[in-house]
């Protein structure tokens, strides 16, 4: 029985998962982030289970894995994976909540303070030897739209608040508590937009976020406010971004998420007002052996003891 998996941090600091693995009697084969199904398919007759970061889990595959019993998402969003055929092969994709959200907090935070600092620019320019002399926005005490208050938008929100922030959050479901427990204001997309300094998007990619932030909505923010994504590219639209930082409707973004990834080129990494990260936000030690871990545990859970896993998002 084999263990197809894709995630590139899998066991990257710990080898307590691939330890659980061999004991329960399963194979691990570990695959690059980006194989495609010529790769997976000399394995796909044997594979009962799968943990994946981006790899297209699709009907073609689902098809051509005929023993698959699980599949795990090495993280939150399980928008690579077709939800729908999985569940008619009564296949579980599962994934690990909660257990990201303060690296990706964290990084959503400094990609904030690294446009409104400008500091990759400044790096740049003082090892150029230019000594460059900023004149940057202020973060303290400015206004923060967090867009998607689940887990990582709630940890923004409360780092947000150390700030001094005024707090706004958009949400399509709404925890009245936490909110007034942390002084945020629930409010509509467009108040969110035309009121916030800085806004970061924390929604899964659905049918209804893809594109939320087109140049129509970019249009009515500030125009000396910022877009942060690190939820996924598809979120943003990549082409309405570049025009708005190129023609002054924003005055900066950054992503650590883009439509297509791997993604070696783009025309927005030549922008200097444009910040990109190849997909890291998660990339803790604490975060990854979390992750793994968790994975296997319903690994084995199900295919060993044949009972549910937890965290089914295929509503199995
Ligand atoms: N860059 C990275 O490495 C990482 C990116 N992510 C992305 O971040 C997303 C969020 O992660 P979590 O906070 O853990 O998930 P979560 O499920 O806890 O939170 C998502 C929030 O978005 C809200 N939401 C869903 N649809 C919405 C809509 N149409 N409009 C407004 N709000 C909507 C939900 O109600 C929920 O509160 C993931 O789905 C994933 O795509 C997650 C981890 C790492
Ligand atoms: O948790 C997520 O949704 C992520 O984007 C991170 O995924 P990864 O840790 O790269 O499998």
């Amino acid at each position: 029985m084999k263990v197809i998996c894709t995630s590139p941090s899998f066991a990257k600091y710990d080898q307590q998962p691939i330890k659980l693995l061999n004991d329960a009697g399963l194979e691990l084969i570990m695959l690059p982030a980006d194989a495609g199904l010529e790769a997976l398919a000399p394995h796909l007759e044997q594979t009962v289970a799968m943990i994946v970061a981006f790899t297209d889990v699709n009907a073609g595959l689902i098809a051509a894995a005929p023993n698959l019993k699980i599949v795990c998402k090495h993280g939150v969003g399980v928008d690579n994976i077709d939800l729908n055929a999985t569940r008619e092969k009564g296949i579980f994709v599962t994934n690990v909540p909660d257990a990201n959200k303060h690296a990706v907090a964290d990084f959503a935070f400094s990609l904030i303070l690294n446009c409104a600092r400008q500091l990759p620019y400044a790096i740049e320019q003082t090892r150029a030897g230019n000594w460059p002399r900023i004149f940057a926005s202020d973060v303290y005490g400015k206004t923060i739209g967090i867009i998607g208050l689940g887990n990582i938008g709630k940890q923004v929100a409360l780092r947000a608040r150390g700030f001094n922030m005024r707090v706004l959050a958009h949400d399509a479901w709404q925890d009245a508590q936490f909110a007034a427990d942390n002084h945020i204001e629930y409010v509509s997309l467009d108040e969110l937009t035309e009121q916030s300094d800085f806004i970061t998007l924390h929604t899964p990619l659905t049918p209804e976020t893809k594109n939320l932030f087109d140049l129509a909505q970019m249009k009515k923010m500030k125009s000396t406010s910022y877009l942060i994504n690190v939820s996924r590219g598809g979120v943003v639209n990549e082409e309405d971004l570049f025009l708005a930082l190129t023609q002054g409707v924003i005055k900066g973004a950054a992503a650590d998420v883009f439509l297509q990834e791997p993604c070696n080129s783009h025309p927005l990494f030549a922008l200097d007002n444009f910040i990109p990260t190849a997909h890291i936000a998660g990339y803790t030690e604490g975060a990854i052996s979390n992750i793994g871990e968790q994975c296997v545990y319903n690994i084995i859970e199900h295919v060993i003891h044949q009972r549910k896993p937890k965290n089914i998002m295929n509503g199995l």
